[in-house]
């Protein structure tokens, strides 16, 4: 890293302290050479403290920030073991390539997600998880997120997407307690189980990774209004087929192969045809153990997913199948009339191959030498070269394992995916390869670099154009910030009429060998124009050089219209439509195997299908709120720890992070020094909920009223009722007591006259014997009972009804209620009761010498002489 590189990437936002915000990408010399001695001096200044590198957790507080300085303050930071640092609106993820004890615990996630601002603690990717999280909790447009992640191949992506997967298994499931708890065990569990399939089908160790993806991935977590985690699906993007049957060297196939060799049992091997001393071409480097090899957790992995023994036994077999197919090989034909023989050892291969393919073995091999050309409706059989044969052989096998692996993906995503009507929202995890260049870059390369451009296009739009054109549709005085508009590489890519993609589809569509030269020759006619494309003249290996935003690269024309038109010869899928293998049958007998069928080769070119896939990944992203997270690998050799500058600085340059922290920088320079809006936003905030404070005061006193009048109210009608019920029983009493006095003196007086008639016991006990009664009967609280129940009639009706008033009577007599021994009879006239009689079982006493209203306030003595009455206990006095 030298000066010119930094004066070349010096932020000038930095160096403003004026009203308005200016460009930041320099390239080329600082045509002021003070300016570059004063900014060197600036980045000497900046370095000399490095005891205070690490300290800077987000990049855009660096000053200046250039590559150098940044690349410093991650070093810095790799060194005291933080890997996790801020760029701004992206985080830097530096792979320390050994596990970091505690860094991704259950712990650490719930720390994380209960904090209040998870911002404020270390930068970590749980905290880009969780403000996604909480962006869908908070419901603000766009509502649905994206993450995507993107760094060179061994960067960590991979790593990153599956913490991000179970943080989201934990956090988004974690306060379930409406569901059961097996139904969301189940649906975590499923989605984190697709990882080791998809793993262990579309990655491979290659020179830079031993588990290196080779396919990208975009896996939509669903989540229900509640924002739990409800199901997923998975989107996958342009498998790298070719290593079934093409490995580069010192690279290995895809794992699974690996992990069926080493972990099958003997039954298995029986069965697969696959003994322990057998070595299989499209298996190099089978002596090399990783971690990966592990076949149990594949097995373990598709049980959980509902792969049935049957069906894995159908996958494993086609699998074995394709090994035996690496294994035959051809002839070359002295006679070309004639097709190739097959090399005498290979007939056992393909013998074992057509039994494990379950297809019949001599078609297998007619389809694998003979072309059959369609003229009308006449078909010409034509013999095919040696090298025609091998590249049939491998076309077979490649065809196979892509369709196996899209019918895995649709099968995972059957078993994962929540029904629509479950789940509302949704954060996506995007996991694709970085910008490749090597020495040879072909069409995989150009569709990788093309992804990476889109994707950065998608960035800068988001973060640098959507915020500039915000601010000025705000009002604010605003000069644009230059950003590297990387639109012309994309239309030299892309675009039409004319660029490498249409001219590539034009070329695939003739039916003719292509040629690399004739073709370079039409791409120099065609795109001429375009600043972005150039030749080196020297050269002599036809090939273009596209300059992308993160650098230029050479791409080799030879072989590339082949690979764009990934030609299927028809027979071949005929032949595995007649598999007796269910599941080869059922994946060659969809629609889109008929396409290839009927036409002989899909029309759907490689770049087509790629360029088609892509922009609906770029609608989905465009309707989401995206967060970046950037992997940088330190060193080339996936050492633990080892932090190597050139490596890292590459890295940052192709992912374009200094124009990152620039972009953010400026945006956060404009809100210093423009609109201080956050501070406003702040104030705004404070105020609302001041207002809705008061608001909310106002309401509870208003109510608090309310309920106090009331209970107010209430307890006056009570008050009111009250004592309007006492004045009106008070009035009846009086009206009773007048009733009782004036019938005692009545009374009184009328005995005052009879006095003589009298029996002389009576006169002496106070009492007298109306009948004999041995058991007598004792009245207790009668005198005060009698009067109310007579009462107010002067006539003793009562005032009671019916049942009540014979109660009343009875009771206040203290009489036995049983029946048959008294009876009440009642006045039906007034309603009052007309007499009390017993019947004529035994002696009744009747007290009558003194009032009962002098009685009224005590019992009256159980052994008094008041105990019964003859047949007529009381008879009313018309
Ligand atoms: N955060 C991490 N902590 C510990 N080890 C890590 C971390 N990230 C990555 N690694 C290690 O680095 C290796 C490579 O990471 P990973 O497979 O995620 O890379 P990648 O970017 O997905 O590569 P590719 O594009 O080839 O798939 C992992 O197998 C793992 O051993």
């Amino acid at each position: 890293m030298n000066s010119a590189d930094d004066r070349r990437n010096v932020r000038a936002g930095h160096r403003n302290g004026g009203g308005t915000v200016t460009g930041f990408v320099h390239k080329g010399h600082s045509p002021h050479p003070s300016l570059d001695d004063s900014l060197e001096g600036e980045i000497r200044a900046f370095l000399t403290d490095e005891d205070q590198l690490h300290t800077y957790d987000d990049l855009t507080k660096v000053n200046p920030v250039t590559p150098t300085t940044v690349l410093k303050c991650l070093q810095a930071r790799y060194r005291v073991k933080v890997f996790y640092t801020h760029a701004g609106c992206t985080l830097v993820a530096l792979n320390p390539f050994q596990p970091i004890p505690d860094l991704y615990s259950l712990d650490v996630m719930k720390e994380y997600h209960c904090a209040s601002q998870p911002q404020e603690f270390k930068p970590h990717i749980f905290i880009v998880a969780e403000e996604a999280y909480r962006n869908v909790q908070g419901q603000l447009e766009p509502v649905n997120q994206s993450l995507v992640v993107s760094g060179e191949s061994g960067a960590g992506k991979t790593w990153t997407s599956r913490c991000l997967m179970k943080y989201y298994a934990t956090v988004a499931a974690s306060s379930s307690v409406l569901k059961s708890q097996d139904t969301v065990e189940r649906i975590e569990r499923r989605v984190l189980d697709s990882n080791p399939i998809m793993e262990a089908f579309g990655n491979a160790c290659t020179l830079r990774n031993n588990n290196s993806s080779r396919f990208g991935k975009y896996i939509q977590l669903q989540l229900d209004r509640c924002q739990l985690l409800v199901g997923a699906s998975v989107q996958t993007y342009l498998l790298e087929k070719t290593r079934v049957a093409c490995q580069p060297a010192n690279e290995r196939n895809f794992h699974i192969f690996y992990q069926m060799m080493k972990g099958a049992t003997d039954e298995q091997r029986k069965e697969w045809k696959m003994s322990h001393d057998q070595r299989f071409v499209w298996l190099p480097k089978a002596e090399k153990t990783i971690e990966e090899d592990c076949f149990h957790d594949t097995v373990e992995a598709m049980v959980h997913l509902g792969i049935n023994a049957e069906k894995q036994r159908q996958i494993f077999k086609i699998l074995a199948g394709i090994l035996q197919l690496g294994n035959v090989n051809f002839s070359s034909s002295t006679d070309e009339s004639q097709p190739c023989n097959l090399q005498e050892q290979s007939k056992d291969f393909l013998q074992r191959a057509a039994e494990l393919l379950c297809v019949p073995a001599e078609e297998l091999q007619l389809c694998l030498r003979v072309r059959t050309l369609k003229a009308g409706k006449q078909s010409v059989l034509k013999p095919c070269s040696q090298a025609e044969c091998s590249m049939r052989r491998d076309c077979l096998a490649k065809v196979i394992y892509a369709q196996l692996f899209e019918w895995l993906v649709t099968f995972i995503n059957n078993s994962i995916c929540a029904d629509k009507s479950t789940w509302c929202n949704f954060i996506g995890v995007l996991d694709v390869y970085g910008f490749e260049c090597f020495q040879i870059n072909n069409l995989e390369q150009l569709c990788i670099n093309y992804a990476n451009e889109k994707l950065q296009q998608h960035f800068v739009a988001h973060y640098l154009r959507a915020q500039q054109e915000e601010y000025v549709s705000e009002g604010l005085q605003w000069s644009f910030v230059k950003y590297q508009d990387n639109q012309s590489c994309l239309d030299l890519i892309e675009g039409s009429p004319v660029s490498v993609f249409s001219l590539l589809n034009e070329e695939s569509r003739l039916n003719r060998a292509s040629d690399a030269k004739t073709f370079k020759v039409r791409l120099e006619k065609e795109l001429c124009d375009n600043v972005n494309i150039s030749w080196d003249k020297f050269s002599k290996v036809p090939h273009f050089t596209v300059a992308h935003y993160a650098g230029k690269v050479n791409y080799q024309i030879q072989g590339m219209v082949e690979k764009n038109k990934d030609p299927v010869p028809p027979e071949l899928i005929s032949l595995l439509q007649k598999s007796e293998n269910a599941l080869l049958h059922q994946i060659f007998t969809d629609r889109e195997a008929e396409n290839m069928t009927s036409k002989g080769l899909s029309k759907v070119t490689v770049v087509s299908k790629f360029k088609n896939s892509l922009e609906s990944l770029m609608k989905i992203l465009h309707t989401t709120t995206p967060h970046y997270t950037r992997c940088i690998k330190p060193n080339p050799d996936c050492k633990p720890l080892t932090f190597k500058k050139e490596e890292v600085i590459m890295q940052l340059e192709a992912c374009g992070i200094v124009e990152t922290i620039h972009i953010s920088a400026a945006a956060l320079t404009c809100l210093t020094l423009v609109s201080q809006l956050d501070l406003l936003e702040d104030q705004r905030k404070r105020i609302l909920s001041q207002c809705a404070f008061s608001i909310q005061c106002c309401w509870l006193r208003y109510q608090r009223r309310r309920r106090q009048a009331r209970r107010q109210s209430a307890t006056l009608i009570q008050a009111v009722v009250r004592s309007w019920l006492v004045r009106r029983q008070v009035q009846r009493w009086n009206r009773a007591a007048a009733v009782i006095q004036n019938t005692w003196r009545k009374w009184r007086d009328l005995v005052k006259e009879d006095v003589p008639v009298l029996n002389p016991v009576v006169r002496e006990r106070g009492s007298v014997q109306l009948s004999t009664i041995q058991e007598p009967v004792t009245v207790r609280g009668w005198p005060m009972g009698l009067a109310l129940a007579s009462a107010p009639s002067i006539t003793m009706s009562l005032t009671a009804t019916g049942f009540q008033k014979m109660m009343s009577v009875m009771a206040s007599l203290n009489l036995p209620s049983r029946s048959g021994e008294y009876k009440v009879e009642t006045n039906q006239y007034t309603q009052g009761v007309a007499s009390i009689r017993a019947q004529p079982k035994g002696s009744v006493k009747l007290h009558y010498q003194r009032s009962p209203l002098l009685y009224a306030d005590r019992q009256p003595d159980l052994k008094s002489d008041v105990t019964g009455f003859n047949e007529i206990l009381l008879e009313k006095t018309l």
